[in-house]
C-alpha cells in the first residue's frame, strides 16, 4: 500500500524538483549540447588535416586528358602518340600532379591577382641608364608606314642631337605585322639591366578584320590571362600612341574615328600600370595628320627629357608619386557598364569581345565615303569588303574576288600552257596540263603570317571563321565563271594555240590553294563534292593548323600539307602562326595525314627559304616524313615576290635558293630517309619551277619505273562508284586507295636528271638566260629571279 502511495506522489515530487532546480538544469543542458557540438567540430577539423599529404610525401600522379577545342568529336588526344617533343623544346606538360581527394563537388581554388598594380616604375638613373626608344607601327596601305619612317628619322636626329643624347640609344622601328607580339607585349624586351624601354605606337584604324584586330586581341588576352600579372609591361619607362584615321568616313570619335588607336592606348595603359607618358595623338590622314604628328612628337620628346633627367613621368601619373589620373582605366575592367563580367577564358571568344568592346562601328562598305553611319554593328562582317586594301591589292594583281571571301586567278603557267610554252611542275609529276587547271580558294583568310607570303599587312587573318559565309554553289559558279572569263581574255594574245584555247574552256583540275587557307571555309566539303561531281580533280593545300577540319575533310585527289619548317622554333619564325598551340596542331595534322595515307594521295610540300628553314634541318624534315609517311614529298625553292611585305619580313633575294641548292638538299633528304629504312626515292623534277619530287617507291613504282602520274578518269569512276576500290577493312572493301588511280609512267623527260620540261613544248628563255645543256634541261636553273607577285604559282 505504502509503495502505491509513493508512486502516486512521484509526479508531484518531480514537479517540485523542476521548480526548485530548473535554472541549473537548463544551464546543464545547454552546456552539454555545446560540448557535443564542439567535439563534432574538432573531429571534423582533424579529418581535413589528415586528408592532406604529409610534407614531401608522394602524391598520386594522374594522366590528364588534353582535349583542345580543335579535336574532332569523339576523339581524344593521345599525348604519348603525338611525340610533341620530338623536335621541339618546352612542350605541353601532359602529366599534372593531382592530390587524390574525396568525391564531392569540385572546388577550384585560386588567388585573384589584385587589379591594383603594385609594381613601381622602373627607376631611371640618368648617370648610368639608357633609354631605348622603340617605334611600333602597323600599316595596310602604306600611309602609317610612311609617317612612322618619317617620325623615326626625326626622332633619331633628336635623340642624337639633344642635350640628353648620352641617355638615348638609337631608336628602333618595328612593323607589327612582322613582330612577335609575345617578344614585346607580354613583358618588356630582354636587354642589359641598364637599358630601359620606351614605346611609341603608330596605328591606323580599320573597322574590318585585319592584323590590327589580332594585335588588339593579343593585348586584351595578355591583360586577362590570370597566370600573368595584369600589368606585365610596367617595366617600361612609358609609352604613347598616335592614331591615323579618316574623318571623311568616320567624322567623330563616336563614329569610330581612330577607334583602334584609342583601344590600343587603353590596353597599353592597363598593361603598363598607366605609364602613358603623353596623351594619345590622333590625325586625319586627309587633313591634319602631319601637323598633329609633329605636335605629338614634340610633346613626347619633352616627356623623354623628363625621364632622361630622372624626373620620371611627371605629375599626376602612377609611378611619379601622385596616382591622380582618372578615367575608365581606374574602373575595374573586369566589369562592363552593365556590371557584368567580361573576363574571358576562351581565347577564341576574344575576337568578338574586341569588336564589342570597341566603339560600335558601322560597316556599310558601299557607302565608305558617304555621311556618317549609324552606330550599331551586329552579326559577322565581310572578310574582304570591296573597300578594303586587300580587295584593291588582290584585284590589282589579277585576282577575281568571288562573294566576300573566295578568290580565283589564272596563274602564269596556265597562260604559258595556252601558248604552248610549258606547264607547271604538276604536269611533269602528275599529268596536270596547266591550261586545264583553275587556281582558287574559298578562304582568302589564313591563320598564319608566313614570311614568304606577299599579302602581309593586308590579308585577313583569324583563328576562327567569323565572317559572312557564302554558299558553296555560289562560290563554284563564281570561280568557274571568272576563270572562263579570264581564259577568254587570252583569245587575242599572240601565240595562244587554238586547240589549247578550246580545251581550256573545260576546267579539269582545281588547285585549292592560291592564298589563304581553303579548309578554313566551313562548307569546304560541299564545295569539293560539287567539283568532284563536275569531274574536276582537287589538289588541296592546307597549312597544318586546322586538325579538326583536316580530319573531317572528304577525300580529295591529292591532299597537301605545307611543311615550312622541321621544328617548333623554326616553324614559329617562318609561319608566324596565330595559334598559340600551333605546334600541337601541326603535329596533330601530321598524324591525321598518316592515318589517311591509304585513302588518298598525301603530299608534304616543303618550301625552302635559305637562311630560314634549310641548313641543318634535313634530319628534322626526315623525322616529320617518318611520322606522317606521306605518299610524296615535293621540295620547292621559295619564289621571291619582291614586295615591301617580303622586305619587312626580312626576305631578300639572298633567301631564294638556287636550283642546285634545292637539288642538293633533296639528295641529302633522300639519303637520310634511306638510312632510316624508309623507301623514298627521287621520282621527278621540274627545274623550271625549282621543284623536285620524292615518292614512296613501294607505292608509286611499277616494275622499277616511276608511276607518279594520276589516272583522273579512274579517280572520278571510283568516286562515283563506277569502279570498285581495293581499300579493305575486316575483309570488306570500304573504299579506294591511292594505288587504285595511279596513272601512266612518269615520262622520261620528267625523271630526275632530265630537267622536267616537255620537249613538245616550246622553251622560252628569259632575256640573258640560255640553255645550260643541249637538251635544255638539267639543273642549270636559277630560282633566284625576282618575279612579279602575280606570277606566283601554286
Ligand atoms: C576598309 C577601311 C576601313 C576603315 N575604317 C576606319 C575607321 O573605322 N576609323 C577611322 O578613323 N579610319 C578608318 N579608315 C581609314 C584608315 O584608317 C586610313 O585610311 C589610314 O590612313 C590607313 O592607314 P594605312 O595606309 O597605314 O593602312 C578605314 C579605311 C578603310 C579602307
Ligand atoms: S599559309 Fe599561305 S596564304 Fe597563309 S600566310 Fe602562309 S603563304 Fe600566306
Amino acid at each position: 500500500m505504502a509503495l502505491l502511495y509513493d508512486l502516486g506522489q512521484l509526479p508531484n515530487e518531480l514537479l517540485l524538483i523542476w521548480h526548485t532546480h530548473r535554472v541549473a538544469l537548463l544551464l546543464s543542458a545547454v552546456a552539454l549540447v555545446t560540448v557535443v557540438r564542439l567535439a563534432i567540430y574538432l573531429r571534423g577539423q582533424r579529418e581535413k588535416v589528415s586528408v592532406s599529404p604529409a610534407p614531401a610525401s608522394p602524391v598520386e600522379k594522374k594522366l590528364v586528358e588534353l582535349r583542345p577545342e580543335w579535336l574532332p568529336e569523339n576523339t581524344t588526344l593521345n599525348v604519348s602518340n603525338l611525340n610533341l617533343d620530338d623536335h621541339a623544346e618546352e612542350d605541353a606538360i601532359a602529366v599534372a600532379t593531382i592530390v587524390k581527394a574525396k568525391k564531392g563537388p569540385k572546388t577550384v581554388k585560386g588567388k585573384k591577382i589584385s587589379k591594383k598594380i603594385a609594381t613601381p616604375a622602373p627607376s631611371f638613373d640618368h648617370k648610368t641608364d639608357k633609354i631605348q626608344p622603340l617605334v611600333f607601327f602597323q600599316s595596310l596601305s602604306g600611309t602609317t608606314e610612311r609617317f612612322a619612317a618619317q617620325f623615326a628619322k626625326v626622332l633619331t636626329e633628336w635623340t642624337t642631337g639633344c642635350e640628353q643624347s648620352a641617355s638615348f640609344l638609337e631608336p628602333q622601328t618595328f612593323d607589327l605585322s612582322y613582330t612577335e607580339f609575345d617578344d614585346y607585349f607580354l613583358s618588356p624586351p630582354k636587354a642589359e639591366p641598364n637599358v630601359k624601354h620606351f614605346y611609341f605606337i603608330l596605328l591606323p584604324t580599320y573597322n574590318i578584320d585585319t592584323v590590327l584586330s589580332i594585335f588588339l586581341e593579343s593585348l586584351q588576352e595578355t591583360h586577362n590571362d590570370f597566370r600573368i600579372d595584369t600589368a606585365p609591361l610596367s617595366g617600361l619607362l612609358g609609352y604613347s600612341v598616335f592614331g591615323f584615321g579618316d574623318k571623311e568616313g568616320w567624322p567623330t570619335e563616336e563614329d569610330g574615328f581612330c577607334s583602334q588607336a584609342r583601344e590600343v592606348d587603353r590596353w597599353m595603359a592597363r598593361l603598363t600600370g598607366r605609364k602613358r607618358a603623353y596623351p594619345l595623338g590622333m590625325g586625319d590622314v586627309k587633313a591634319d595628320a602631319d601637323a598633329r604628328l609633329q605636335e605629338w612628337r614634340t610633346g613626347v620628346q619633352e616627356a623623354l627629357v623628363e625621364i632622361a633627367e630622372g624626373r620620371g613621368l611627371g605629375e599626376g601619373v602612377r609611378g611619379s608619386g601622385d596616382a591622380a589620373e582618372s578615367d575608365e582605366e581606374d574602373i575595374d575592367d573586369a566589369e562592363d557598364s552593365n556590371g557584368q563580367t567580361t573576363r574571358v577564358d576562351d581565347v577564341e571568344d576574344l575576337g568578338s569581345m574586341v569588336t564589342s568592346s570597341s566603339t560600335a562601328i558601322p560597316v556599310d562598305f558601299t557607302t565608305y565615303k558617304s555621311a556618317p553611319k549609324s552606330k550599331s554593328t551586329t552579326g559577322p562582317k565581310e572578310m574582304v569588303p570591296t573597300t578594303s586594301p586587300t580587295y584593291a591589292s588582290l584585284t590589282k594583281q589579277g585576282y577575281s574576288i568571288i562573294g566576300s571571301h573566295s578568290g580565283v586567278k589564272i596563274c602564269r603557267w596556265t597562260k604559258s600552257a595556252l601558248r604552248g610554252r610549258g606547264s607547271c611542275y604538276k604536269y611533269s609529276f602528275y599529268g596536270i596540263q596547266s591550261h586545264l587547271c583553275m587556281e582558287a580558294t574559298p578562304s582568302l583568310s589564313c591563320s598564319n603570317k608566313c614570311v614568304f607570303c606577299w599579302r602581309h599587312g593586308t590579308n585577313p587573318v583569324g583563328t576562327t571563321w567569323r565572317w559572312i559565309t557564302d554558299a558553296p554553289d555560289l562560290i563554284f559558279d563564281g570561280i568557274t565563271a571568272a576563270h572562263y572569263k579570264k581564259i577568254k581574255m587570252m583569245k587575242g594574245v599572240p601565240g595562244v594555240r587554238a586547240e589549247r584555247f578550246a580545251e581550256a574552256m573545260r576546267i579539269r583540275h582545281c588547285a585549292l590553294s592560291l592564298v589563304g587557307e581553303p579548309i578554313f571555309y566551313p562548307h569546304i566539303n560541299e564545295l569539293l563534292e560539287i567539283m568532284h561531281k563536275s569531274r574536276i580533280s582537287t589538289f588541296l593545300v592546307c597549312n597544318a593548323q586546322h586538325p579538326a577540319q583536316l580530319a573531317a575533310l572528304v577525300p580529295v585527289t591529292q591532299l597537301y600539307v605545307s611543311i615550312d619548317a622541321s621544328n617548333k622554333e623554326s616553324l614559329r619564325k617562318i609561319d608566324r602562326p596565330l595559334h598559340r598551340d600551333f605546334w600541337e596542331r601541326f603535329c596533330a595534322c601530321l598524324d591525321i595525314l598518316r592515318n589517311r595515307r591509304f585513302e588518298q594521295r598525301t603530299v608534304f610540300r616543303l618550301t625552302l627559304v635559305k637562311g630560314f628553314n634549310m641548313a641543318e634541318e634535313v634530319a628534322g624534315y626526315a623525322d616529320l616524313v617518318e611520322r606522317a609517311l606521306p605518299c610524296f614529298v615535293e621540295v620547292k625553292g621559295v619564289t621571291y615576290c619582291g614586295t615591301s611585305a617580303a622586305g619587312s619580313a626580312g626576305l631578300t633575294m639572298q633567301n631564294v635558293p638556287f636550283y642546285e641548292e634545292v637539288a642538293e638538299f633533296v639528295t641529302h633528304l633522300e639519303k637520310e630517309l634511306a638510312s632510316r629504312g624508309l623507301t623514298y626515292g627521287i621520282g621527278a623534277e621540274h627545274a623550271h619551277s625549282c621543284c623536285v619530287l620524292l615518292a614512296d617507291r613501294t607505292r608509286f613504282q611499277r616494275d622499277g619505273r616511276w608511276a607518279t602520274r594520276i589516272d583522273f578518269e579512274r579517280f572520278f569512276d571510283l568516286y562515283e562508284g563506277k569502279a570498285q576500290g581495293t581499300r579493305m577493312e575486316n575483309g570488306a572493301v570500304v573504299g579506294w586507295r591511292p594505288e587504285d588511280y595511279v596513272g601512266g609512267e612518269t615520262p622520261e623527260w620528267a625523271l630526275w636528271g632530265n630537267g622536267g620540261f616537255d620537249p613538245r613544248d616550246q622553251r622560252v628563255y628569259r632575256k640573258g638566260k640560255g640553255p645550260k645543256t643541249e637538251d635544255g634541261g638539267g639543273g642549270g636553273e636559277q630560282a633566284g629571279k625576282k618575279v612579279d607577285a602575280a606570277a606566283l604559282e601554286f
